[in-house]
């Protein structure tokens, strides 16, 4: 299974995520820079964590219109796993291939911690390792990780159940309505998350509960594969 972790001028969670990679499940892992157009190599793109152009307008709002966002764009909709962590997730809303938006955290305080997640779905390919309900461990670093979306938005959210993880009840750090830390979108296919599961993949790190996001990308991959061999 080939991995593309995209970099952005700006970008500072590329290379953990290229290690997470790496040492959790072994794969091959390239560095995609902005200005690059072809994916087809891909199986799953990887959108990192960081100040992508700075922060600049709001987060992410430069980063979609690189080269390498339009390409994303096509990889999406033929249906290629796509995960975007924190300033990866605001980058995909921006992007519009997940609704809603990250605004400023409440307190407008950069907010750096462990975080207690709940993990709300895990029929998507990215949280198929986990049980239903089980708590994670997730550190979170991020100034504008307030997830909002209008009420029809959330409706959809909750009724397809693309709810993919929550801060845990009481715990929630940032003011995101409805205690979102990730959603996906209606395929399944794209997750967008604020916690960075790439630095919990070693007790070493404070956790390992990250450890899982790649062993359910890996083995729903495998899946998909081995099927379309045997037919
Ligand atoms: N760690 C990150 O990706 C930070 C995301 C973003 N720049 C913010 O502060 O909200």
């Amino acid at each position: 299974m080939n991995f593309a972790v995209l970099v952005f001028p700006g970008s500072n969670c590329d290379i953990d995520l290229y290690k997470a990679i790496e040492d959790s499940i072994g794969e091959p892992v390239d560095y995609v820079w902005h200005t690059e157009s072809d994916l087809s190599k891909y199986d799953c793109i990887l959108v990192p964590g960081g100040f992508s152009y700075g922060d600049y307008l709001r987060c992410g709002a430069i980063a979609q219109f690189t080269n390498v966002m339009k390409s994303v764009v096509k990889a999406a909709e033929e249906g290629k796993y796509i995960l975007g962590i924190c300033n990866g997730f605001q980058v995909l809303t921006e992007a519009r291939l997940l609704p809603g938006a990250l605004l400023r955290n409440n307190g407008m305080k950069f907010r750096c911690h462990q975080t207690a997640l709940k993990v709300e779905n895990n029929t998507t390919a990215f949280t198929r390792d986990y049980a239903e309900g089980e708590i994670i461990t997730i550190p979170i670093a991020h100034g504008e990780g307030n997830y909002y979306c209008d009420d029809a938005t959330l409706k959809e959210l909750q009724e397809n159940k693309q709810i993919v993880f929550r801060y845990e009840a009481g715990s929630n750090p940032n003011g995101s309505l409805d205690d979102i830390a990730g959603i996906s979108n209606k395929a399944g296919n794209v997750v967008g998350m604020m916690p960075h599961p790439e630095r919990a993949v070693h007790e070493i790190l404070g956790s390992a509960d990250g450890k899982k996001m790649f062993t359910s990308i890996l083995s729903a991959w495998r899946e998909k594969h081995d099927a379309a061999a045997i037919r």
